[in-house]
């Protein structure tokens, strides 16, 4: 009974032991919640910073060492010894980080606002290379905001940071110089975050910068460019062409653009040439507009009918911004094909006292009158094409060329020689497939019961995309539209028989 009653106030005791613990565990647990709320409230950061420190370093001593993290911090702007641009003038343009802008606006697209309860929205307007402005949203972290990144298989982790407290992305470019991003990881990832994740953020950012961006197509006029906006709707999907050589094109285009540091090994300016040739209404131009709003180049539109000497003409390829594409249209009719060289004394007539060929060399001397008074027209295909070589290879990056043409034949052979152009493209008649891409673009269609009759007809009849557009335009009701062309083929089929018929060509 008496040893009952012993382990009855044995048990009692280990129960008010246990009860203790828990009480004084509660309370323990209650106090570190108020001393957190307490330290929250009345300490300041300095002192919150070394608590923190003080924790950590306990932590690393007793429990499992944590994995040493590297900061790198990328501040708005730069400091003012830090500057490459900066000579003293104090703040301005030159100090803006690029790193900062382009981390921004890489981090936006990956802010989750469905996730992340707190963002902020700022609609920016960006100056472009060339002066120009475009508006652009976007998504950013507020003030003590962070956000993590996963890039091969390493986490980054960023942080907005600003001691001069929000407001972010209203500021004008130049101020807000307390603002900063804060890249964390691991440090035995230094050397991935330096040399491969932050050149990455640099390449994607310039990306979607470049898909952002308003384009515009310049034109010369009195030997300066004047821009207006170009929203050409065609895309090489809209295009009708023979698809293999729409795919190589576009295979092509994609490989110039990768290819910057290629260029930079072989010593070669970054430039690719192309040569567009075809009949009237094949989709030259258009081409030439997919090709801009694919790679988002602006469009330099150069009549040479308007450049009067070599000098002009520098000025207006110095004057052009990179990522950029050069047209000049119809290059058969801008040269006679003997104007490449000067004169020489003994070209002035050939060998039969023919002046023909003075003539030829007339036109490029001929006077142009020009605002009142004349004025010698100096400018050659020689010296056209010497001035892009040479001055492409020393500035300018990512540029483009384009000649189109209606004659190829008639063409100067120094712009035929291989490697003058990269890629010499033929746009031709339309067959079955760049009708099916017409039907698809002014119909939405597939397929159709004249189809096969259609197929036929364009497998004997020459006929330009741009006349089968129209006929496909005339109406809105497809059946009519798809008749009215097929009546069309059929005219143009027995108008080339008659033709023949009348040449004496066998049909
Ligand atoms: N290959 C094509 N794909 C889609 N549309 C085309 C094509 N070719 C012509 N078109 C249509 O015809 C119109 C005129 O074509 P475009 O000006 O591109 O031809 P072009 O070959 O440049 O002619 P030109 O040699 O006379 O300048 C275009 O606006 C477009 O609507």
């Amino acid at each position: 009974m008496a040893a009952a009653a012993s382990s009855s106030s044995e048990g009692a005791k280990v129960l008010d032991a246990y009860k203790n613990a828990l009480a004084t565990a509660a309370s323990v647990s209650a106090y570190a919640m108020l001393a957190r709320g307490m330290a929250r409230e009345l300490l300041p950061d300095e002192l919150r910073a070394a608590v923190r420190w003080g924790a950590s370093f306990v932590r690393s001593r007793l429990g499992a060492r944590e994995k040493e993290r590297h900061t790198i911090i990328i501040r708005r702007t730069m400091e003012k010894n830090l500057s490459p641009y900066d000579h003293g003038h104090g703040y301005g343009p030159s100090n803006q980080n690029n790193l900062f802008d382009a981390a921004r606006t890489y981090l936006a697209t990956k802010l989750n606002p469905r996730t992340m309860p707190r963002l902020c929205l700022s609609h920016s307007r960006a100056v472009e290379h060339d002066g120009s402005t475009t508006l652009r949203l976007l998504l950013a972290m507020e003030e003590g905001g962070s956000t993590t990144d996963d890039f091969e298989g390493v986490e980054f982790h960023w942080t907005y940071m600003d001691a001069g407290g929000g407001d972010n992305g209203n500021r004008g470019r130049g101020g807000g110089g307390s603002e900063s991003l804060e890249l964390s990881f691991d440090a035995e990832h230094a050397e991935t975050a330096l040399e491969k994740y932050v050149p990455f953020i640099m390449s994607t950012a310039e990306e979607l910068s470049r898909q952002d961006r308003a384009l515009k197509i310049f034109l010369n006029e009195g030997g300066m460019w004047q821009g207006i906006n170009h929203h050409h709707p065609a895309s090489f999907d809209t295009l009708a062409m023979d698809p293999a050589l729409k795919q190589a094109v576009l295979d092509d285009l994609d490989r110039f653009l990768k290819r910057k540091d290629y260029y930079q090994r072989i010593g070669k300016a970054w430039k690719r040439g192309y040569l567009l040739y075809g009949p009237p209404g094949t989709g030259k131009s258009s081409l030439v507009a997919a090709m801009a709003n694919h790679l988002r180049f602006n469009l330099y539109d150069l009549d040479l009918s308007g450049v009067y000497d070599n000098s002009t003409l520098q000025r207006l390829l110095i004057d052009m911004s990179n990522k950029s594409i050069l047209v000049i249209e119809d290059i058969d009719c801008s040269f006679d094909t003997m104007s490449r060289e000067g004169p020489k004394a003994t070209d002035t007539a050939d060998a039969d006292g023919d002046n023909s060929v003075r003539e030829r060399y007339e036109y490029r001397d001929r006077e142009h009158h020009m605002g009142g008074y004349h004025q010698e027209r100096k400018i050659t295909l020689s010296g056209l094409l010497n001035f892009i070589d040479g001055l492409w290879s020393t500035s300018g990056e990512e540029r483009i060329i384009i000649f189109t043409t209606n004659y190829k034949d008639r063409l100067d052979p120094a712009l035929l020689r291989p490697g003058r152009m990269d890629m010499h493209v033929y746009m031709g008649y339309c067959g079955w497939d760049a009708f099916k891409t017409l039907v698809r673009n002014y119909h939405l269609l597939d397929d159709h019961r004249m189809f096969p009759e259609i197929q036929e007809l364009l497998a004997v009849v020459e006929v330009t995309p741009a006349e089968v557009s129209e006929m496909l335009l005339r109406s809105e009701d497809v059946d009519v539209a798809l008749q009215v062309l097929a009546e069309f083929l059929k005219e143009r089929r027995g108008e080339t028989k008659e033709s023949k018929h009348k040449h004496g060509v066998a049909p």
